[in-house]
């Protein structure tokens, strides 16, 4: 019934202060009270209604996403947000579209990698929305191997230009997000040519279309490069395919922080590591990180208060069925993923600090840790994004039937996720950079340069220092078990910023019990994955392994009477899960019902194409059925 909280028994059970949890999961008192006042604003406002996203057809979806980001923009204007309230906004709009690449990429791009008299010119240009950009790196022949790029830029000394050229069908821009109908401009990547002398890859700004009435300039080629997986999901963003026919800029359009050409063509790499034109993925890399908990936190929010709903099977002498999250087998599924939203949001806390370290140590010129938060951001997006994205499906099979309609909000939370694995670094080149980083630290064991930070660990590995292995030769034959090795140096990682976590004050009553559990099931359920190796290795004997795994069994007896609480710590509003099954009050089958009657296809008892495709069929059977 409506008003009835459906789960008010699950939520006397907490055994802790959900108002003090949400502060933890927010990060900050705050963050918590910005949080709840734009989530707010976003929900109460119709003209962000999300609901028919997956029936629209694509033109009219993305005219729809051109107006919402429209709307968007001019209430942060109206209501004079800052960036922080203005982020949030896009949160929680929670539409993927042309402005996530421009404030989440063409800016940091610019900000990264451009002096400061270009950051002068393009950032209150870009900030104010007078240009939309985008970050076209990636080509049709080439992502992960950004050193194979091969679109050009010729320094023309006679014009003192760059002359931008697709010099083949491979070179094309291609996936760009913003790029095929929206941005007027775009950071480009291309080969710096002077006098014939290829000097690798660099970024250049180009303006892509008109200002005046947004046809693409002279030379540009550029469009969508059409429909992508799922209803709704990533097509509300115009990915886009780009070409240039000897397209010319300033020369002072190339972003010359990293390295300079000087009037006269002389090229000047200042001395920096070459890696830091990698600047921007970096960054979007560690912000990934954070959204790796939100998106599972919403799947695992779903799952579990439907999972408290459902009842199926267990009725004694006609009572009422057993709960399905009272079935341990859904709580093994489950509660691993509910132990590890928490857990990728205490490392993405981390990871923001590592990263802003890193930026400040680079103004003073330190790169000292510069390899450290490559191989960190690196891994960390790939293992959160991996772990995230099975998480989400997994919680939709835990919703069993119901989990696969839209209106459960997991199929599109799926399919708007599941890139999040291939962009920004495909996951397994990413882990086999973190591989190399490995191998490199043990390459330098015995040299008296001593591991510390992330790899501190590894010093104590001494016997490698005996068999001084050809490191180098292996890499390629091994890179499979390589890629495993940096899984798990990237989930003690995980483990490590937990414990951490824990280590500091942590306010409310039963707050900090029940993220020790949480953290807990997150290292006992890893271990129980990877009992094989902990057996083979012998850093585990068989009793350890089976006492470890009676822990894991009793931690989740002890997490199941406050997971209704635990989830609604995340602070989500109905609006924003957009799931009949994860409504706050559990009021989930009249809803399901009364969803079913708004599909389209019932605006009629009698479906279009009854008639000429089906009672010809019946008719053909009545007579043949007659003879
Ligand atoms: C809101 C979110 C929306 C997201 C939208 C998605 C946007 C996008 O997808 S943008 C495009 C993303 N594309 C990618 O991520 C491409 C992935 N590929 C790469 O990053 C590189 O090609 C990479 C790292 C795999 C190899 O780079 P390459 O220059 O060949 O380096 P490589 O030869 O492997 O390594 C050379 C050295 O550089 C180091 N290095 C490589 N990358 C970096 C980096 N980013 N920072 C610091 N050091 C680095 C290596 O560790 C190595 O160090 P060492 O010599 O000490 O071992
Ligand atoms: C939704 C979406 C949005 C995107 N947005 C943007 C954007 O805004 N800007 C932009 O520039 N790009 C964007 N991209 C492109 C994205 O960054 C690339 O697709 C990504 O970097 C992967 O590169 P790739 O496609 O070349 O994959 P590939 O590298 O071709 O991967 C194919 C397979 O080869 C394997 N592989 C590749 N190299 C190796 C190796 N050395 N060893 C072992 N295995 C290997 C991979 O693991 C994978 O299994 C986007 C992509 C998507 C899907």
């Amino acid at each position: 019934m409506e008003g009835v909280d459906h789960l008010a028994d699950e939520r006397k059970k907490a055994e802790f202060n959900v108002e003090a949890m949400k502060i933890v999961w927010a990060g900050s008192q705050h963050n918590l009270e910005v949080s709840n006042r734009i989530s707010k604003l976003v929900a109460d406002d119709p003209a962000f209604r999300k609901d028919d996203r997956t029936m629209l057809p694509r033109k009219e979806l993305f005219k729809n996403t051109l107006r919402k980001a429209a709307y968007a923009w001019k209430r942060i204007n109206e209501l004079r947000l800052s960036e922080e309230e203005a982020s949030k906004l896009r949160f929680y709009v929670d539409e993927t579209a042309y402005t996530d690449l421009h404030w989440g990429m063409f800016i940091p791009a610019i900000k990264g990698q451009g002096t400061d008299e270009q950051q002068r010119k393009w950032l209150p240009l870009a900030y104010k929305m007078q240009i939309i950009g985008c970050y076209a790196q990636t080509e049709l022949g080439h992502g992960s191997n950004v050193q194979g790029l091969e679109t050009t830029a010729t320094f023309d000394p006679h014009t003192d230009e760059f002359v931008i050229h697709s010099p083949t069908l491979t070179s094309s821009k291609w996936w760009p997000g913003g790029l095929g109908k929206v941005s007027t401009h775009a950071v480009t990547y291309a080969r710096l040519i002077i006098d014939g002398k290829d000097h690798g890859v660099h970024g250049f700004i180009v303006q892509l279309r008109s200002l005046e009435d947004h046809r693409p300039l002279p030379g540009i080629t550029v469009g969508d490069i059409g429909m992508k997986f799922g209803n709704g999901a990533y097509n509300t963003m115009d990915n886009g395919v780009l070409r240039f026919d000897h397209v010319r800029i300033p020369r002072n359009q190339m972003l010359m922080k990293v390295s300079q050409v000087t009037r006269e063509g002389k090229y000047k790499q200042s001395d920096v590591p070459r890696q830091l034109v990698y600047g921007t993925m970096v960054y979007v890399r560690q912000r990934i990180v954070a959204d790796a908990s939100c998106y599972l936190s919403r799947a695992v929010c779903i799952a579990t208060r439907y999972s408290a709903v459902r009842r199926q099977f267990g009725s004694q002498n006609g009572g009422p069925e057993t709960q399905v999250i009272d079935y341990k087998t859904q709580q093994s599924r489950l509660f691993p993923l509910l132990a590890s939203a928490y857990a990728f949001r205490f490392v993405g806390e981390w990871l923001e600090w590592l990263y802003t370290d890193v930026m400040q140590r680079l103004q003073a010129n330190d790169f000292s840790t510069l390899p450290e938060a490559h191989a960190c951001t690196a891994g960390l997006k790939s293992l959160t994004t991996s772990v995230t994205a099975d998480g989400i499906e997994e919680c939709r099979k835990l919703c069993g039937g119901h989990g696969y309609l839209c209106t459960s909000g997991l199929p599109e939370l799926f399919a708007v996720y599941v890139p999040a694995c291939t962009y920004e670094g495909d996951n397994i080149v990413l882990l086999l950079q973190v591989a190399r980083f490995l191998m490199k630290t043990v390459s330098q064991i015995g040299t008296g340069k001593q591991p510390v930070g992330t790899i501190a660990y590894m010093g104590r590995i001494e016997h490698l220092m005996q068999c001084r292995c050809n490191v180098q030769r292996g890499f390629a034959e091994l890179s499979a078990d390589l890629v495993e090795a940096a899984v798990a140096h990237c989930q003690l990682i995980v483990v490590s910023k937990f414990i951490e976590k824990l280590q500091q004050d942590i306010p409310g009553e039963g707050v900090k019990q029940q993220l020790e559990a949480l953290c807990g099931i997150y290292y006992l359920s890893l271990l129980h994955k990877h009992q094989g190796d902990f057996l083979a290795t012998s850093y585990l004997t068989p009793k350890q392994s089976a006492l470890a795994n009676d822990q894991l069994r009793a931690l989740y007896s002890k997490v199941r009477p406050n997971a209704i609480a635990l989830v609604d710590a995340f602070n989500y509003s109905d609006h924003f899960l957009s799931s009949i099954l994860g409504r706050y009050d559990g009021n989930v089958y009249p809803k399901l019902y009364e969803a079913a009657w708004k599909d389209p296809l019932n605006e009629s008892v009698v479906p279009d194409g009854y008639h000429e495709y089906v009672r010809p069929l019946l008719k053909q059977q009545l007579h043949t059925a007659r003879l």
